[in-house]
C-alpha cells in the first residue's frame, strides 16, 4: 500500500472544495507545430489549483505534446500558455512543477535512492540541505511504496516498479504542479488504485495534478477533464457535467457523442471555462480575479513572486558549484556500477602503449616519439567515445529532457561530465604515463608530469569534443560513426606521421588549426627539453583554451525545449 502518513483529513477519494479555486494553467490559443504539422491547434482551456485535471483522449490526439508544453520543455508553441502565473518554460517555474514523462526517465544503473538523492541535490544543491533532502527522498520513496527496493538498481526493476520511481522524483521538493504523461500505464489494478489516490492525496494538500490517460475509465477519478482529440480540444468540465451535457452513461460514450457531433463542440472550443459550467470559476469568484490578474497585469515574461511553498525552494538557475559536484558524483556513481567499463578504459591504453613498444622491438627511438604522443592520443579517442555515447544515453532515455526542465544549468551539466571523466582521465594517463616510463622504458627529457599535463588536457578535449557532438548524433550508432569523422583527420594531420613542415600549405592550414596538432607538439617539447619551454606552454595553452571553447559550444547546444 502507498504511504499517507501526510495525508490531511479530507477523502482522498472526495469532491474537490466548493469556493473555485485559483488557476494553475490557463491557455488561449495555444498551438504548437511538430514536424511542419499543427500537432495543437488554437487550444484554450483552464486546469484550477488543487485539483486532479485529467487529460484524456486517443493516442496520438497530442497529450504529450501539451503536457511538455506546460512542462517548458516543447518547442515552437504559440499563443497563451501561462503555468503558476508565468508563461510556461519560465525558469522560475522550474523548481515549481514536477513532470513525470511516459516513458520512466530515471538512471538504470544507479540505485533507486541514488536516483533521488542525485535530482534532490539538483532541486536542493549543498551540504546545508544535506538532511533536508535525505528526508525527502526517503519521503518519496514511501509514498510510492518502494521502501523495499530502495537500495535496488532501477533497471532490475520492473515497467511499473520504474514509472514509480519516475513518479518519486517527480514529488521531491513538493512541487506546486505536477504534470503526469500516463502515470498508470502498464500498472496493475490495485496499483493503479493506490496510485490514484495518492494523487487525491496530493490534491487535498494543494497540488494540481495534470494527469494524461487514453484510457476513458480513468476519467471518474479526476475533478475535471479536458477530452483532446486530433490537436483540437473536444470539451472540458467535469465527468459529471460533460455526461449531463451529452445524455451519456460514461465519459466514454460522452467522448464518442462529442467526437461525432461538432455542434457539442462549438460551445467550448473559443477558450477558457465558460463561466457558469460546472467546475468554472465565477465571475467574481477568487479563480476568476486571479485569472484577470496573470494575463493582464503583468508584463510579457516576467514572472510574479512566487507565492506558498516555492517560495521558500531554490530559483536560482545559474552556474553552481553545488550541482556541478552532484552531477560529476552521479556520473561516477553510474561508472562505479559498471565495473567492466572503468577496466577497459583504464587497462586499454596501457596494453596498447605495451603492444606498440614491441612492434618498436628494434628501434626503441621510434618508440619515444610515437610512444609520447599517443600517450595523449589515447585519453582523448576513450573520452570522446565515453562521453559522447554516456551523453547521448542521457538524451534518449529521457533524463536530459528531465534534468534540463529542472533547476539546472547547462553549465553545471556539462562541468559535472567534464569533472567526472577528467577525473577518471587523470587516473588513466597516470596508469599509461607510469607503465611507459616506469616500465617500457619511454625515454623523454623533460618531466614525466609534463607528460601526464598534456594527457589529461587531451582527454578533456576528448571530453569536450564528445560532449559537443553528441548533440548531433541520433543514436549511438551515429555516434560511434562520428569517432572516424572527428578525430582521424586530427590524427593523420598532427605530424605524428609526417612532419607538419613538410606539408602541402593547404594541409598544413588545416593542421595548423585542429587541437592535435598542438597536443602532439607539447609532447614532443617534453620529450626534447628538460623545462617546459615557451612553445610547450603555447601548446597547452592552445589545447586548454580548444577544450574550454568546444565545452562551452557543448553547453550551448543544449535545449531545454526540444522539438
Ligand atoms: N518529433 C515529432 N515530429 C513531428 N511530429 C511529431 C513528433 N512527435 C510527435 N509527433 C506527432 O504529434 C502528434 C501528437 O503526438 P503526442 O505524442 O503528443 O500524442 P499522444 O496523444 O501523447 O499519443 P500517445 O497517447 O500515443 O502517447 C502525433 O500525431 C505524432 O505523430
Amino acid at each position: 500500500m502507498m504511504n499517507y502518513a501526510r495525508d490531511r483529513a479530507r477523502d482522498p477519494a472526495g469532491d474537490p472544495p466548493e469556493t473555485a479555486p485559483a488557476l494553475a494553467v490557463h491557455a488561449h490559443g495555444l498551438t504548437v507545430v511538430r514536424g511542419g504539422r499543427t500537432v495543437l491547434d488554437s487550444l484554450g482551456f483552464d486546469v484550477p489549483q488543487g485539483q486532479i485535471t485529467g487529460l484524456l483522449g486517443p493516442s496520438g490526439c497530442g497529450k504529450t505534446t501539451l503536457m511538455r508544453a506546460v512542462a517548458g520543455t516543447q518547442a515552437k508553441v504559440a499563443g497563451t500558455l501561462d503555468v503558476l502565473g508565468a508563461p510556461a518554460g519560465h525558469p522560475r517555474l522550474r523548481p515549481r512543477i514536477g513532470y513525470v514523462t511516459q516513458a520512466p526517465s530515471v538512471y538504470d544503473d544507479l540505485t533507486v535512492r541514488q536516483n533521488l538523492d542525485y535530482f534532490a541535490a539538483v532541486l536542493q544543491p549543498g551540504p546545508a540541505a544535506r538532511a533536508e533532502r535525505r528526508a525527502a527522498v526517503t519521503r518519496a520513496i514511501e509514498d510510492v511504496d518502494l521502501t523495499d527496493h530502495a537500495d535496488a538498481l532501477a533497471g532490475h526493476l520492473s515497467g511499473g516498479q520504474r514509472s514509480r520511481v519516475s513518479l518519486a522524483v517527480a514529488l521531491l521538493g513538493d512541487p506546486e504542479l505536477l504534470v503526469l504523461d500516463e502515470p498508470t500505464v502498464g500498472l496493475d489494478p490495485v496499483l493503479r488504485r493506490d496510485l490514484w489516490n495518492l494523487f487525491h492525496t496530493l490534491a487535498a494538500r494543494g497540488t494540481t495534478l495534470l494527469v494524461s490517460s487514453h484510457v476513458m475509465d480513468e476519467a471518474d477519478r479526476c475533478h475535471r477533464l479536458l477530452l483532446l482529440r486530433d490537436g483540437r480540444l473536444l470539451a472540458e468540465g467535469t465527468p459529471e457535467s460533460l455526461r449531463a451535457r451529452t445524455h451519456s452513461a460514461t465519459v466514454e460514450e460522452a467522448f464518442l457523442h462529442l467526437a461525432a457531433d461538432p455542434r457539442a463542440q462549438e460551445a467550448t472550443e473559443a477558450g477558457a471555462v465558460p463561466t457558469g459550467a460546472p467546475g468554472a470559476p465565477a465571475a467574481d469568484a477568487p479563480g476568476a480575479r486571479e485569472r484577470t490578474a496573470v494575463t493582464t497585469a503583468r508584463p510579457h515574461g516576467a514572472a510574479p513572486p512566487p507565492s506558498g511553498p516555492a517560495a521558500s525552494r531554490p530559483s536560482a538557475t545559474g552556474p553552481s558549484a553545488a550541482r556541478t559536484a552532484a552531477t560529476a558524483a552521479r556520473v561516477l556513481r553510474q561508472l562505479r556500477h559498471d565495473p567492466r567499463t572503468i577496466a577497459l578504459m583504464l587497462l586499454v591504453p596501457c596494453a596498447m602503449i605495451a603492444l606498440l613498444r614491441y612492434v618498436f622491438d628494434a628501434s626503441p627511438r621510434t618508440f619515444d616519439g610515437i610512444g609520447a604522443s599517443l600517450l595523449g592520443i589515447f585519453p582523448m579517442i576513450t573520452m570522446f567515445l565515453v562521453t559522447s555515447i554516456a551523453t547521448l544515453r542521457e538524451r534518449t532515455s529521457g533524463t536530459l529532457e528531465r534534468l534540463l526542465a529542472l533547476p539546472l544549468g547547462k553549465a553545471d551539466l556539462i562541468g559535472g561530465y567534464a569533472l567526472a571523466f577528467g577525473l577518471l582521465a587523470i587516473v588513466q594517463s597516470a596508469l599509461a604515463t607510469a607503465l611507459s616510463i616506469g616500465l617500457l622504458g619511454l625515454d623523454v627529457t623533460g618531466s614525466p608530469w609534463l607528460l601526464l599535463l598534456v594527457a589529461v588536457l587531451d582527454a578533456l578535449l576528448g571530453t569536450a569534443l564528445g560532449l559537443f557532438v553528441s548533440a548531433f548524433a541520433a543514436s549511438e550508432f551515429q555516434a560511434v560513426q562520428f569517432m572516424p569523422a572527428v578525430l582521424m583527420p586530427q590524427l593523420l594531420l598532427c605530424g605524428l606521421f609526417t612532419a607538419r613542415d613538410t606539408m602541402q600549405p593547404a594541409l598544413k592550414a588545416l593542421s595548423d588549426v585542429l587541437p592535435m596538432s598542438y597536443a602532439v607538439d607539447g609532447m614532443d617539447q617534453v620529450r626534447h627539453h628538460a623545462d617546459a619551454t615557451p612553445a610547450f606552454v603555447h601548446d597547452t595553452l592552445i589545447v586548454t583554451a580548444c577544450a574550454l571553447l568546444v565545452l562551452a559550444l557543448g553547453a550551448a547546444t543544449l535545449r531545454r525545449r526540444t522539438p
